[in-house]
């Protein structure tokens, strides 16, 4: 997969994806399944920012994906071509008609253009699809429009799981996406308390602009080696043990003995447990945390998650 930062003239008829695609939910999917499915002979290709629109807004978002995450998914749809172009003022300024007229037909020559039923482009989002594809086909180029991928009656969003994520609604957000949200960091060194409480952790650090579940206990899948274990991830501040402002995410993963600072783990939220507390004592925390193992062990060791 080629990635580019520029927007070069080409001479083949392409076949392009409009969108940010934060998080690659079930929406996305089926965008990325109709572009398959329709580009026939064409190449693949998928036209996003590398950062938000709303960032250039001064919206602080967090992520559903990490950049390189997003990449990773275009991968697996076997794109062609991605353009990472940065949202700045200029883009920002480019109107509806520009857009379509300069950078569609003229730069990228699109043969077909796949959005979703929601999509704005141009200056001050004065473009939708509809707009788009009655300007593309007086071109003579195709667009389909994807209508709108609900769950359980509700339109799948990123803002929508993004927001789940945050209340600790994981099973509805991993319901969503079609996979198991995870985050993904470097293993480093923590004050080694968990360890002598009988529970050592992972201490995970991770990318700043990743979205974070709400405070509390879940129970998480980590993979470490290209290996799957069971666990339990406390996400918060550790209020017994500690005065930290910045947020933790340790993993006490279940039959896993060996050191592990400085690798690369995931770790995959499957569900939540309890919320994080402020205990008396570490006593009190460590008969709450052997309780937590204990619940995960009956609920998830006989059943394949
Ligand atoms: C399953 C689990 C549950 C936890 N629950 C809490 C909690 O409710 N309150 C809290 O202050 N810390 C909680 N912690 C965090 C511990 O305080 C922390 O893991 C311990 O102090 C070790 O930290 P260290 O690795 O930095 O030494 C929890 C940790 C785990 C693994
Ligand atoms: N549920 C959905 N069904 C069909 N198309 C969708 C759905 N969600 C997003 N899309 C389409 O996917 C493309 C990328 O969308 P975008 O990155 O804005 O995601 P989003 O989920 O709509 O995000 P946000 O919550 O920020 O609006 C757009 O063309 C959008 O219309």
């Amino acid at each position: 997969m080629n990635i580019y930062q520029m927007i070069l003239t080409r001479n083949d008829a392409p076949a392009v994806a409009l969108g940010f695609f934060d998080g690659f939910h079930m929406g996305h999917k089926k965008l990325f399944e109709v572009l398959t499915s329709s580009a026939n002979q064409c190449k693949k290709v998928v036209f996003t920012f590398k950062n938000h629109p709303d960032k250039l807004l001064g919206v602080d978002t967090k992520y559903i994906l990490t950049n390189n995450e997003r990449l990773e998914f275009f991968e697996k749809y076997e794109i062609d071509d991605v353009y990472f172009i940065e949202f700045n003022n200029e883009f920002m300024q480019i109107d509806k008609d520009k857009f379509i007229e300069d950078i569609l037909i003229r730069k990228l020559n699109v043969s077909l253009v796949v959005v979703g039923y929601d999509f704005t482009f141009g200056y001050k989002a004065e473009g939708n699809s509809e707009y788009l594809c009655e300007k593309l086909k007086n071109f003579g180029r195709r667009c389909v429009i994807i209508e709108p991928v609900k769950y359980q009656g509700q339109v799948v969003s990123s803002t929508l799981i993004r927001n789940l994520i945050m209340d600790g609604n994981i099973k509805l957000a991993n319901l969503m996406l079609g996979y198991n949200f995870f985050i993904k960091g470097i293993v480093k060194k923590g004050n080694r308390l968990g360890r002598k409480m009988g529970f050592p952790t992972l201490n995970i650090e991770f990318d700043k602009n990743k979205v974070v579940p709400k405070n509390g206990v879940y129970v998480t899948n980590t993979i470490i080696d290209n290996k799957r274990y069971l666990s339990l991830t406390n996400v918060g501040f550790n209020p017994t043990v500690s005065k930290t402002q910045n947020i933790k995410v340790e993993t006490h993963v279940l039959d896993f003995e060996k050191e592990a600072y400085g690798k690369e783990i995931t770790v995959e939220f499957v569900d939540f447990i309890r919320d994080e507390k402020k205990f008396v004592n570490l006593q009190e925390l460590k008969s709450q945390i052997n309780k937590d193992i204990e619940y995960v062990k009956a609920l998830f060791c006989k059943a394949s998650i």
